[in-house]
């Protein structure tokens, strides 16, 4: 299919969407492409009567919008990133242009306008390619460093080269013969109030449109098969004939990043735009100019390496999960969900924090995808009121908190550990072996927070892994706040099942439990796996717990599973996975623990090890690894 390899051009390089349209940010989501979001400051203010067709304004307004992120972000030491894509639409009827209507009784103006009538929906798309021209060669890190949120006055000494690629995609709409009572009821749903001409198709608004000839997703807001045939002209191989190169020196300049606040940052002046005319239009409104550099680049023509967009973005990662942890300490996210969307000065006032850095947080959170921003101020996207608000189901604040709090800390030990070969994870669980969790009441909650929510990504594929309808009873090692018993419980109506861990973890799972009949069948029993006798059960469940402990401790305790086990007994281990033997886990996992990471058929000689046979392997998600082996006869 077109878009896939196309993909494959962009996959290495880093794409912004110059975009707070959360159906174009969809779009191409769904589409595949990765990329960020930045959303762009230009005020779409461009004089609409000094464009000859509706399109060269959409089109106009689009480049604007892509240029003023794409300088943006050259300027302020924020990454340069290698494409920017911009879009705008807006509808036609007759010789009037429909944007966004500014209230309710304009909204009820372009719907009356539409009323019973064929209008023209336009969108402009910009695709800007940028080549850093820095003295200080190419490409910039993401500096967020204290010092760098200070205002300061910052020229760049480079100059931003930017190559761009646009058109136009136009979509025929007609609305039915609508009552007034109908379009205020409409308007009244507020549905109009961000959408160009003052109707969405793709939702309510879909209820007035009798026909469409052309694009859907034209009118939604982006021409996804126009941008992949953009896309495939560009990469295969673009023609020497096709290309325009357009240098910006002008790219229009902001103080500081600390002044990038909407109150302060005036949108760039057009005037400032783009040097070169505007070519006339082809009968299909395409007006492809694609790179020159990108052609050199692409086929070996450029000397310079490519972009090391990877090694950057590791190099920055470290800065994007701090700010994330940030935001989660301040409960940033539970504001937005009850109260957003905010302006920022509003989520300032709400947190008690200054003003100046909360926007820069929040802009950082909105590039980051966890945010997004409108007219009315930042809301959370679907991943943060999926996963980052704090009494959401699919929770993972409980992780972050514990990632900022402990595992923080352990990495910065890093050096430590590989120079010692100390376990600094000792130095953070250690601390909780040696002091016993019970003497830290909160840091054993803050553990049991991170595991209940990182154990509620993969406990149904633990549980339905392979049939374990065949034991009656399971006894869950290490269970912490039984979130795997509970699925257990519900995926298996006969089997009961304890969890066994420390009575520190025992005395606090009550916190963690929700109501149902299987919590029936869920008993909790304190104790130590390595100490104390283990709970008697025709299956024994290691989840995350081999990973924790150095080789010595972990035949221990598979040695004391065994012994537990009658002949025809199973044990189930979930483990991170590591493809190959040795191999380091996903990082993402990976909290420097003194265990070894494991493959699968490392698991298997494991379990073979210790008596188990018959040891089958799946996988639960991309996360983790599951083994299920059956106690052989002695
Ligand atoms: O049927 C639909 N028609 C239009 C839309 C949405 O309307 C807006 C169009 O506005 P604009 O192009 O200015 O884009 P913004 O949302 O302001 O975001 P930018 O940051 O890119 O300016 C757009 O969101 C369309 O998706 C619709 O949803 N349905």
């Amino acid at each position: 299919m077109v878009l896939c390899p196309v993909i494959g051009k962009l996959q290495h390089k880093r794409v912004v969407l110059a975009s707070a349209s959360p159906r174009r940010q969809e779009i191409l989501s769904n589409a595949g492409l990765r990329f960020e979001v930045v959303p762009s400051r230009f005020k779409e203010k461009l004089h609409k009567a000094s464009f000859a067709t509706p399109y060269a304004y959409a089109v106009e307004t689009a480049k604007q919008k892509a240029l003023e992120v794409a300088g943006r972000m050259h300027q302020k030491d924020l990454r340069a990133p290698d494409v920017v894509i911009g879009a705008d639409t807006i509808v036609a009827v007759g010789a009037m242009i429909l944007e966004k209507p500014v209230d309710k009784q304009d909204a009820y103006r372009m719907l009356s306008r539409l009323n019973g009538k064929e209008h023209s929906v336009f969108t402009g798309v910009a695709i800007v390619h940028c080549c850093s021209k820095d003295i200080s060669g190419p490409g910039r890190t993401l500096r967020l460093t204290l010092s760098s949120w200070a205002p300061r006055a910052h020229p760049t000494d480079g100059r931003l080269d930017t190559e761009v690629s646009e058109f136009y995609e136009e979509t025929t709409v007609k609305f039915s013969e609508l009552s007034e009572e109908l379009l205020w009821e409409y308007i009244n749903s507020g549905e109009p109030m961000d959408k160009a001409g003052g109707y969405g198709i793709q939702a309510l608004g879909g209820m007035l449109v009798e026909y469409v000839h052309g694009d859907f997703l034209n009118v939604v807001g982006f021409p996804l098969n126009h941008f992949c045939k953009e896309l495939a002209r560009l990469y295969y191989p673009p023609r020497p004939e096709d290309l325009r190169r357009v240098r910006h020196d002008s790219i229009p300049a902001v103080d500081t990043f600390e002044n990038l606040s909407d109150s302060e940052a005036g949108g760039s002046d057009p005037g400032q735009s783009a040097k070169g005319g505007r070519g006339g239009e082809q009968a299909d409104g395409d007006r492809s100019q694609a790179p020159r550099a990108l052609d050199a680049a692409l086929n070996g023509a450029d000397s310079r390496p490519p972009f090391p967009t990877g090694l950057l973005e590791l190099m920055d990662g470290f800065k994007a999960s701090k700010v994330l942890f940030t935001a989660c300490k301040l409960r940033l996210f539970d504001v937005l969900k009850d109260q957003g969307p905010l302006q920022a000065a509003d989520v300032a006032r709400k947190l008690s924090t200054c003003a100046g850095r909360t926007e820069q947080l929040l802009g950082v959170c909105a590039a980051l995808g966890l945010l997004e921003k409108t007219r009315r101020g930042y809301g959370n996207t679907e991943v943060a009121t999926l996963h980052l608000v704090s009494d959401g189901e699919h929770s993972l604040q409980g992780l972050a908190e514990y990632n900022d709090a402990h595992v923080w800390g352990v990495f910065t030990r890093l050096g430590l550990a590989v120079r010692e070969g100390a376990d600094q994870t000792r130095g953070v669980l250690g601390a909780m072996e040696e002091e016993r969790l019970s003497q830290n009441r909160e840091l054993t909650l803050q553990f049991m927070r991170a595991k209940h929510s990182l154990s509620k990504l993969t406990a149904h594929h633990v549980a339905t892994a392979f049939d374990l309808s065949r034991f009656a009873s399971a006894c869950d090692l290490g269970g912490c706040t039984g979130i795997l018993a509970r699925e257990l419980a519900q995926e298996y109506p006969r089997l009961q099942v304890t969890v066994f861990d420390l009575p520190e973890v025992t005395e606090l799972s009550g916190g963690f439990q929700r109501g149902g009949r299987q919590t029936e069948r869920i008993r909790f029993v304190p104790g130590d796996f390595f100490k104390d006798s283990l709970p008697e059960a025709d299956l024994y469940v290691l989840s995350r717990i081999l990973q924790d402990w150095p080789d010595d401790k972990l035949h221990k305790l598979l040695s004391r599973i065994s012994s537990s086990c009658r002949p025809g007994g199973g044990l189930l281990v979930a483990e991170a996975v590591a493809e190959e033997e040795g191999a380091s886990r996903s990082p993402r996992l990976r909290t420097l623990s003194a265990g070894q990471p494991r493959s699968p058929d490392e698991h298997r000689r494991l379990l073979q090890r210790h008596g188990f046979r018959d040891v089958r392997v799946a996988r639960a998600g991309d996360l983790l690894c599951v083994v299920l082996g059956t106690r052989a006869a002695p």
